[in-house]
């Protein structure tokens, strides 16, 4: 068939998948109208419908059956406004383009040829016709793995086998056809060098229509407990983990909730950065937070060192030596060697350590510390609670009572159980006290009275500094969770890490142990290491495969973030043929190397660089540090068109040129890169050339390196 009748067939189908899009876009508002409606009657109606009746005990027993069944018709309110909203979240999507892919799919025995239409979400209509498929569907492998002829796909029931006729790409604009182009016939991936070559944007986005097939089998990778992705810069590391948590989302979608889902980000601004892609994707974000944000979550009241003074620490050789003797430390405590501090309010004593020791000594021996100590927290509850009641009948409360504000007493008395006078004052009394030694009940839930601190420098003979080191933090984190915590975290079902190369052998550890239960997928790229602490992925594998772990490791070659020439620099920055990157030879302008024999030209030059550019491509420099980068934009007269990030707190990304050190734009991209004087002198060893890389490494179409006097000998040989 002639290319224009095909594309009569497929603009007649789109015509009528965007029409019966529409019909259920109206019936899904008017749905999610009449459900808001529900949930605010509901809610109105509530307290008249509930009278909680106490007269007796048949009477409150009944009263409490009708709350429950109020709950769950409530719960069930939700559950239908909260579907429908996300129904109208990927109706709205699929209006954008309802689909970007066809497949021809003959299934044995079969005469007719089927057709599948792939989009961002699946579409059905109320009898179950479905019109699109979810890229995450079974079916949908059979495009990404690009295999036509005869292949397979899994699906629940298991492998079936089938001849894929056709792999069709396909470019729309809500109802209009604009483009297609068929597998069999194209050479390259047209769409993908589409997309490619269009300008950076703040933040990032997905890339579910052009993913490449060795990005797809890392997202839908079930098999491994541990997943580790070495690729080099620009290959979709992180855009591939954020498609496999919305694949993981929907493969698992009665078992997994995006809280289950721990996603460890190199630096705040990351997380601002990928925002987005989630969403767009029509599912919610997971629990983000960096490590540091992990450790400071769990190191009582420490100071943790920040990303600033991180890099400037140096390699601490012992860090996973201390992790094994804080192993063999709890491994070997005695409850008698045990170190607590009393519960005290200000001077009074109410639990002696002393207490504490005959408690635990009381319990059997063959029982593990930590259970210990958890029964020893309720016993000390349950004494609390005792001193509370003794306290409350002292008259000196009644005194105190007297004195206190309106404000004060109204609040305690407006929930007292209204019964007589006397009555009514001890209850008052009694919550006056709870209040008073509310914080005590806190301290005794969090193990406050367990001395970690002088463990810790027993188990390792190290004091502890301020800040914390993220190391020191760690293996304090580490001995609090062997002592107190010890449940594996059940919560966590997967872990996920961007920038695995800049953790420590401790850190990984660490996590290792913790969520011992959890999947993990890690991805980085050694080149990009820039702290002196980091792992290389040999040791990586070795810490989780130690754990027992079914561990695969796989490689990305590829860069799809720069041009051509761009890919080729980085090649050879990462040692030409030998270091097997593959480069996509899409056209671009070659990298320049302007030379400089004074200070003040190359900074008239970067004057002139840092204006904002006519084609709205957004410009950045990156120097080696945050002082670097202040000096700099001292030393260029604080341009106003330049906005400098000297450190993660400030995040403005979405600007025309920027000024920042290269550890915060770990991760980001931008159009026009251009690198500080890479002289000779500032750029001689590997922890430059890993700098180099990952600065040159953000651009997308323009790369500089200007230097002033000698060029760096990483940049010479291709001058
Ligand atoms: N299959 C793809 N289709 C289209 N664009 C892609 C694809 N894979 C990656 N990209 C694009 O390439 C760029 C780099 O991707 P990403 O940031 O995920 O790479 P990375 O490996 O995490 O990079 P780095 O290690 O430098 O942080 C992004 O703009 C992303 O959208």
């Amino acid at each position: 068939m002639s290319k224009k009748n095909e594309w009569a067939i497929e603009q007649d189908y789109l015509t009528m998948v965007y029409g019966k899009l529409l019909e259920m876009q109206e019936k899904v508002f008017n749905d999610f109208d009449d459900a808001e409606l529900d949930s605010r009657n509901f809610l109105k109606n509530l307290s008249d419908d509930i009278r909680i009746n106490t007269s007796s005990a048949s009477d409150s027993f009944e009263s409490l059956i009708e709350v429950e069944q109020k709950n769950q018709e409530l719960a069930q309110l939700n559950y239908k406004r909260e579907w429908l909203e996300k129904q109208k979240r990927n109706i709205g999507q699929l209006l954008e383009g309802p689909y970007f892919a066809k497949l021809d799919v003959q299934y044995p025995d079969e005469s007719e040829i089927e057709q599948f239409y792939i989009g961002v979400a699946g579409f059905s209509d109320e009898d179950h016709h479905q019109y699109v498929y979810d890229w995450r569907s079974p079916i949908a492998n059979l495009y990404y793995e690009n295999n036509l002829g005869p292949t397979s796909y899994e699906a629940p029931m298991g492998q079936v086998t089938v001849d894929l006729k056709n792999r069709r790409q396909m470019k729309l604009n809500k109802s209009k056809l604009v483009d297609f182009f068929d597998t069999s016939t194209a050479i390259e991936d047209p769409m993908l060098l589409e997309v490619l070559n269009e300008e950076s944007t703040a933040k990032l986005t997905d890339i579910t229509s052009t993913i490449q097939k060795e990005q797809n089998a890392i997202i839908r990778d079930t098999k491994s407990d541990v997943l580790i992705v070495e690729g080099i810069a620009g290959s979709g590391k992180t855009s591939t983990i954020l498609q496999r948590i919305a694949f993981l989302l929907y493969r698992y979608k009665d078992d997994l909730v995006p809280e289950q889902v721990l996603l460890l980000s190199p630096n705040p601004m990351f997380s601002k950065y990928i925002e987005e892609v989630l969403p767009s994707l029509g599912e919610k974000n997971p629990r983000q937070m960096t490590y540091r944000d992990l450790m400071r979550n769990r190191g009582r009241h420490y100071e943790v060192e920040n990303l600033e003074e991180q890099l400037k620490n140096p390699l601490v050789l012992n860090s996973l030596d201390n992790m094994k003797a804080i192993e063999e430390y709890v491994a070997d405590l005695k409850p008698e060697l045990m170190d607590f501090t009393p519960i005290k309010r200000g001077d009074e004593l109410i639990i002696s350590t002393k207490w504490m020791q005959q408690t635990i000594m009381s319990l059997p021996k063959e029982v593990e510390l930590y259970r210990k100590l958890d029964y020893l927290k309720e016993k000390m509850n349950e004494a609390l609670a005792k001193f509370i009641r003794t306290e409350s009948k002292k008259p000196k409360w009644r005194d105190e009572l007297e004195n206190m504000s309106n404000e004060e007493y109204n609040q305690l008395f407006a929930k007292v159980k209204k019964g007589s006078e006397d009555e009514n004052i001890q209850q008052v009394i009694n919550r006056l006290v709870n209040r008073r030694y509310s914080n005590l009940k806190g301290s005794i839930n969090n193990f406050s009275w367990i001395d970690i601190e002088s463990h810790y420098i027993l188990a390792t003979g190290l004091r502890i500094n301020q800040p914390m080191s993220l190391d020191q933090a760690t293996e304090f984190a580490y001995l609090y969770h062997l002592m107190i915590e010890r449940r594996n975290n059940r919560k966590t079902k997967f872990v996920i890490l961007d920038e695995v190369q800049d953790y420590s052998e401790a850190q990984l550890y660490f996590l290792s142990k913790v969520y011992s239960g959890s999947h993990f997928t890690l991805v980085g790229d050694g080149y990009q290491s820039i702290f002196a602490q980091g792992t290389s992925f040999k040791r990586v594998e070795e810490i989780f495969q130690a754990s027992h772990r079914q561990v695969k490791s796989v490689q990305l070659l590829k860069s799809y973030r720069s041009s051509g020439p761009i890919s080729h620099f980085m090649k050879h920055l990462l040692g030409g043929e030998g270091s097997g990157v593959e480069v996509i030879d899409r056209p671009g302008k070659d990298p320049e190397f302007p030379q400089f024999s004074s200070q003040e030209a190359y900074f008239e030059y970067l004057n002139k660089q840092l204006t904002p550019a006519k084609n709205g491509y957004r410009k950045v420099v990156l120097t080696k540090d945050s002082d670097e980068a202040k000096r700099l934009y001292r030393e260029l007269g604080e341009p106003a068109e330049v906005t400098l990030i000297a450190d993660s707190s400030r995040m403005e990304l979405n600007v025309p040129v920027l000024l920042m050190p290269v550890h915060l734009a770990k991760g980001l991209e931008f159009d026009v890169v251009i690198v500080h004087n890479v002289s000779k002198k500032r750029f001689k060893d590997s922890q430059d050339l890993n700098l180099l890389y990952t600065a040159s490494s953000r651009a997308m179409h323009e790369l500089y390196l200007p230097y002033v006097g000698e060029p760096s000998n990483y940049i010479v040989p291709i001058k």
